[in-house]
């Protein structure tokens, strides 16, 4: 079950409080989300008891974006083995929440491996559980540490690509400190080019059906002084014909083992602008987000989310008598069906550089990825 919790003060100015944090009241443990889905207008605080609750905040995007998924994952599996709860079922309902980001399978193992190490060993289910939290701990902190180095490979990568500064970055979705232990990944970037005094603007892709630039690539952009402008997703294209995009910088869900990359929807139309207008395309994720069991794209399940994301839009303050499942307030008639696939697939010729906290892959190819996992602590998914 999840409790809410509701921040009072001035909401209107983002206070940057954690995506998440584990927290051991005299109740028992909890792991406390920021109900992203409420952002920017409120900061609410979800308090989870257990693993269900949990997986319907995924299934929400209360908690979203793929690293942080990972560590979600992991304390969740940590949650029911502390509460004592079935941690092979929570393992199997957490991971099985949301399809496309490796990274939730990744974090959702990590933690299950050492809960189930210990048990198998003998070992009694207190100790397992300890097991369990200290590798989500683990988890959390190395994400944190990858988002810093991926700042730094992706700023060296722009000074690289264009020299002097000034960088007009457009990017899609969200990808900072809501989506990581740290910074984030593509957002972080840009960050880091904002505190070097070489980002000119940060262009953010209102990203329909959920917007989460409008609501948090903007609430993230506000709180760090950068100049930033929004735009509808269709306006892209006529930032490029302007010649106002100097790089697209997007995270990941999947990195499939030939390179595709599986984002969220609307990257696959930017990568193809991009190399029309010959700018760079960036993708930043962690070495956890390059999948060698997933051959390629059209081996990436892409998770196709409910309709009425795209028929209502949802204010969550203003319920709306008589609309559809979602509690939104129609923008089609009653009864339309709608297409709404949460992700798309680049293929890698279309990426010009995969920038990792091992470094900068480009091209990017099989055989280079294959040496960046092999480099790093990626754990395969098989
Ligand atoms: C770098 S992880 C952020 C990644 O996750 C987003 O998807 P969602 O908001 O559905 O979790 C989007 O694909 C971002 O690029």
């Amino acid at each position: 079950m999840a409790d809410q919790y509701a921040h009072s003060g001035d909401n209107k100015r983002p206070t940057g409080m954690p995506a998440l944090r584990w927290e051991e009241p005299p109740e028992g443990p909890v792991l406390v989300l920021l109900d992203q889905t409420r952002l920017p207008a409120e900061e609410v605080e979800l308090v989870c008891t257990d693993a269900p609750a949990l997986v319907e905040a995924i299934r929400s995007l209360a908690v979203r974006g793929a690293p942080l998924l990972g560590v979600a994952g992991a304390y969740g599996v940590a949650l029911a083995a502390v509460r004592g709860y079935d941690v092979d079922d929570a393992a199997a309902a957490l991971e099985s929440a949301r399809p496309t980001a490796v990274n939730l399978a990744v974090g959702v193992r990590r933690a299950h491996s050492a809960y189930r190490a210990v048990v198998d060993g003998g070992g009694d289910p207190r100790r397992a559980a300890g097991a369990a939290l200290a590798a989500a701990r683990q988890l959390h902190q190395e994400d944190a540490e990858a988002s810093a180095r991926m700042a730094v490979h992706g700023l060296a990568l722009l000074d690289e690509l264009m020299p002097g500064g000034g960088h007009r970055i457009l990017t899609h979705c969200n990808t900072g400190s809501l989506v990581s232990g740290g910074e984030g990944t593509a957002f972080a970037v840009a960050l880091a080019a904002h505190r070097a005094g070489r980002l000119r603007r940060l262009w953010v892709d209102e990203t329909r059906p959920l917007l989460q630039g409008a609501r948090l690539t903007a609430y993230e952009a506000a709180r760090s002084g950068m100049a930033y402008t929004l735009l509808t997703d269709n306006a892209a294209g006529s930032l490029f014909a302007a010649g106002e995009v100097d790089a697209v910088l997007v995270g990941a869900d999947r990195i499939a083992a030939d390179g595709s990359v599986a984002n969220k929807v609307g990257s696959y139309p930017l990568a193809v602008l991009a190399r029309y207008h010959h700018v760079p395309f960036i993708v930043v994720a962690p070495v956890t987000t390059v999948d060698p069991s997933t051959p390629d794209g059209a081996s990436i399940e892409v998770e196709q989310r409910p309709g009425h994301e795209v028929t209502e839009i949802t204010a969550p303050q203003v319920p709306v008598a008589g609309a559809e499942a979602g509690g939104g307030i129609p923008v089609a008639p009653l009864g339309t069906t709608a297409y709404n696939p949460a992700f798309d697939v680049t293929p890698p010729e279309l990426v010009t550089a995969v920038v990792t906290e091992e470094g900068v892959v480009s091209p990017v190819t099989t055989e280079a990825l294959a040496a960046l996992c092999a480099r790093s602590r990626q754990v395969t998914i098989s």
